[in-house]
């Protein structure tokens, strides 16, 4: 019977409909000398899927990414061995732009420190000030794919400005969103700026001290998109020296940091583990679409999806 890794935990949906389609799950935990034998598939989160891993499967023909990012994923190597990728885009698009918001509210109405003084019985938190109204404030997008439009539709609805730099391809055309041409202005103009960028050969360092000095002393920055797209040690200095207000992150640099990691330390930071997408709704959506594009690779249909579709059509006509 064929077999498929399962890298990281996810949704039992998954697994359940690789097992009805005669596709066994195993974790690398678990897994027998036959497990890798037979695997001819393998679904991977965050962490990605290295050239080392697809040489460990000699029969490999498919690597699901349960989500939308595909960096953590040695593409080159896959096509290389003709192995396709696919990935799950609009799956979690929902969850991810809430979480935004939750970020930005988090900042702006100090709740990580509220609760603490509220556990500490501290009611005299309130008189300290620092809590900021996000009505009429203007919000700036950085990526205006599937989750920068739905973070900017809520924050529209929040009665914000919203300001969006997007690309020419991605036709902004939002009702109530005002699109930006470069960087610098958006910047500059905004009171949170929110990003949702993939991580490529352009967008690595992208938001780099130049480019904080640019904001505005009271502005938040947010991000949801990848860490490598912020230069850390840059954003750790601008926070720590109050040249902007705070930061809502859910993604870094290096995942997880080391308990000393000096942004951990910083008072005007939320922090979350890349768990933006880990809603129960979510993860449902992204481990059956991630098994069902592996089951059409193994089974022969053309997935939704695919990251190397070059690669597909050649193993489709090898096969044929
Ligand atoms: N934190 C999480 O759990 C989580 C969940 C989902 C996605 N993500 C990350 O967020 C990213 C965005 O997700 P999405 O579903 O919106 O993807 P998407 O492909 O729909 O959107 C990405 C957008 O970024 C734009 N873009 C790329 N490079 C750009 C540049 N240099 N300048 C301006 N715009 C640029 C693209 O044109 C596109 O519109 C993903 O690539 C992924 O890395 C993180
Ligand atoms: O790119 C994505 O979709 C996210 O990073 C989701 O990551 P996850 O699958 O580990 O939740």
């Amino acid at each position: 019977m064929e077999s498929c890794l399962i890298v990281q935990p996810i949704h039992d949906a998954g697994p359940a409909l690789l097992r009805e389609a005669g596709l066994r799950p195993f974790t690398p935990q678990e897994a027998q000398p036959a497990d890798w034998a037979d695997c001819v598939a393998a679904i991977t989160r965050n962490a990605g899927f290295t050239a080392q891993q697809m040489d460990a499967c000699p029969r490999l023909r498919v690597v699901g990414v349960h989500g939308v990012g595909t960096d953590a994923v040695d593409i080159v190597h896959a096509d290389r061995s003709g192995i396709v990728v696919v990935n799950t885009p609009g799956t979690n698009t929902l969850s991810v732009a809430e979480h935004a918001i939750a970020l930005m509210f988090a900042l702006a109405k100090r709740i990580p420190a509220s609760d603490q003084a509220t556990r500490q019985g501290d009611f005299a938190f309130k008189f300290r000030g620092g809590l900021v109204e996000l009505q009429g404030l203007t919000f700036g997008i950085v990526g205006m794919g599937n989750i920068g439009r739905a973070t900017a539709a809520l924050a529209h609805a929040l009665g914000m400005r919203v300001l969006a730099l997007s690309r020419r391809s991605d036709d902004v055309g939002l009702p109530g969103i005002e699109r930006v041409t470069t960087l610098d202005e958006l910047l500059a103009a905004s009171d949170v700026v929110s990003l949702h960028l993939p991580a490529t050969a352009q967008t690595v360092g992208l938001i780099g001290r130049r480019e904080l000095g640019l904001m505005r002393r009271s502005a938040f920055l947010i991000n949801t998109g990848r860490g490598a797209v912020i230069d850390e040690p840059a954003l750790i200095e601008a926070l720590a020296a109050g040249t902007i207000a705070g930061a809502g992150l859910d993604v870094f640099a290096s995942e997880a940091m080391p308990a000393d990691y000096p942004l951990l330390a910083l008072p005007n930071v939320v922090l979350t583990p890349h768990s933006a997408a880990s809603t129960e709704a979510s993860l449902r959506r992204m481990a059956i679409a991630v098994a069902q594009g592996v089951l059409d690779v193994v089974q022969g249909r053309r997935p939704p999806h695919m990251v190397n579709p070059t690669t597909w059509s050649i193993r489709r006509g090898v096969a044929a």
